[in-house]
């Protein structure tokens, strides 16, 4: 077969159009194959004529066994080749068999590893490890139709747009919860990173319940691993912020202490029911590893995909709950980068945005302004680099609540306090698809809440 559609490839240049979407020259298992294939597809993409005399010159004329020269070997191609009918189902065949080598070649290794695994090891880690390069196989699949015409594609998304402009489709905006914070970032969108750093306190865990919530009675599919506050707690702040009302505001602490008025239930139960319409769902493992959150990611969607419903966006509270590989072990920069780059590829892979919650460290708080800016992530390996959106979270309140003047009873320092006592800043520090300016959003602490305007009842 890989003889057939070299020799094809040598009489019809052209076919490479056809072939070079589906194979790589690692592909063919012949290693002259390989680079007879190589040398063609750089001849041809440098404009230049691949035929058996042009490349004849190229490997040299060395004998290849059993008196085969290399010459010979190009002729025999040529008088073998398969029609230019045949040539893509010959250039899947041969995909498909590259990839059966590879799934025996990660089994081999998966149970030789097993059989060694030393007793402190975990084998779960293995396994995860072995899903992560399976699914590379199975991502590999979309090698076959990577390679896109601009021309076509233009015309894709403008048709796109007419269905949307007739009624016929539904936009595809992924939102955020909060109208101006799409308005900046075009929402959630599949393949994108996010990251939301902030000082511990600000009001990460606040931003993520909040933005899920909302998210997901937009119709969006969530999925939440909540690595650092207990079930309980996420599960309270969930109903606190649904059963919101500027009136009556319902804390999660209470709700986690039974604190709660027979009035009170009724809100809860009311937001109860609502949850029961929202695609969202909670994890809450202690600590994972990319590998492992890719398989419960994928889970997840398949599960989501059942009920008819696509994921669409994952968030992880929080970075520091992420276990690495052990190969930079104990360089956390080194680490961290490791994790950011899986995260990213898992996103483009899964068609899903990531929201990674991360803690700053205390070096922006020696400033005058405290607000958080880009330079303040340079020790977190290449969170920056690999993000597509890097939002920081910003409450002044915090910083008044704490100053001398503030606790010394001063009539400004609380006047100021009660003015921004609900106000958060979203800092986009960077932000691929637009501006990087602050989105203003309205908080209640207490009650696990945020959205873009005040308001009395979940939107
Ligand atoms: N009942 C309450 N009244 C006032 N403020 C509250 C109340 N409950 C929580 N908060 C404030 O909410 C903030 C915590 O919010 P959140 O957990 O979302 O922040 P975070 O950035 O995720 O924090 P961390 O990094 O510590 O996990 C803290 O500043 C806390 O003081």
């Amino acid at each position: 077969m890989e003889q057939a559609l070299l020799g094809a490839l040598l009489l019809n240049n052209k076919l490479l159009d056809v072939v070079a979407p589906v194979i790589k020259a690692d592909d063919l298992f012949e290693e002259i194959h390989r680079r007879t294939f190589e040398v063609a597809a750089s001849l041809i993409g440098s404009g230049q004529v691949a035929t058996p005399v042009t490349l004849g010159t190229f490997p040299g004329d060395q004998d290849l066994g059993s008196g085969l020269t290399v010459k010979r070997y190009l002729a025999r191609l040529c008088a073998e080749a398969t029609t230019l009918f045949m040539a893509k189902d010959y250039a899947l065949g041969i995909h498909d068999l590259a990839i059966r080598r590879k799934i025996i070649l990660i089994a081999n290794e998966l149970a030789e590893q097993a059989y060694d695994l030393p007793v402190q090891a975990r084998p779960a880690q293995v396994a995860g490890d072995a899903i992560a390069l399976l699914h590379g196989l199975v991502g590999e699949e979309g090698t076959r139709s990577t390679r896109k015409e601009p021309l076509a594609e233009a015309g894709a998304i403008i048709a796109r747009i007419k269905r949307v402009q007739s009624g016929e489709e539904k936009k595809r905006l992924v939102s955020t919860g909060f109208d101006d914070l799409d308005r900046a970032t075009t929402g959630y969108q599949p393949g994108a990173l996010w990251v939301l750093a902030a000082r511990p306190g600000m009001g990460k865990t606040t931003f993520f319940v909040a933005s899920a919530n909302r998210a997901a009675r937009r119709g969006a599919g969530v999925l939440g691993f909540a690595l650092e506050v207990g079930n309980d707690q996420i599960h309270s702040r969930i109903l606190a912020d649904l059963a919101y009302s500027s009136r009556d505001p319902i804390s999660f602490k209470n709700i986690m202490a039974d604190e709660i008025t027979p009035d009170e239930v009724w809100r809860l139960e009311t937001a109860q029911e609502r949850l029961g319409s929202m695609p969202l769902t909670i994890d809450v493992p202690s600590r994972l590893t990319p590998s492992e959150i890719r398989m419960r990611i994928r889970t997840e969607k398949d599960r989501m995909a059942a009920t008819g419903v696509p994921l669409n966006v994952v968030f992880i509270d929080y970075l520091k709950q992420i276990q690495a590989s052990d190969r930079y072990s104990g360089n956390r920069v080194y680490e961290v980068g490791e994790i950011s780059y899986s995260l990213k590829q898992i996103a483009k892979d899964e068609g899903i945005c990531i929201v990674l919650l991360a803690q700053l460290n205390r070096a922006l708080e020696s400033r005058e302004d405290k607000r958080p800016i880009l330079a303040d992530l340079r020790e977190s390996g290449d969170l920056e680099a690999d993000a597509d959106v890097v939002a920081f979270l910003h409450r002044e309140a915090m910083y008044i609540q704490r100053s001398p003047a503030y606790l010394d009873g001063d009539p400004d320092a609380v006047t100021r306090f009660l003015d921004e006592q609900n106000r958060a800043e979203l800092i986009l520090g960077k932000n691929r698809a637009g501006e990087t300016r602050t989105v203003s959003l309205w908080c209640d602490m207490a009650c696990s809440t945020m959205s873009d305007h005040v308001r009395g009842a979940a939107q």
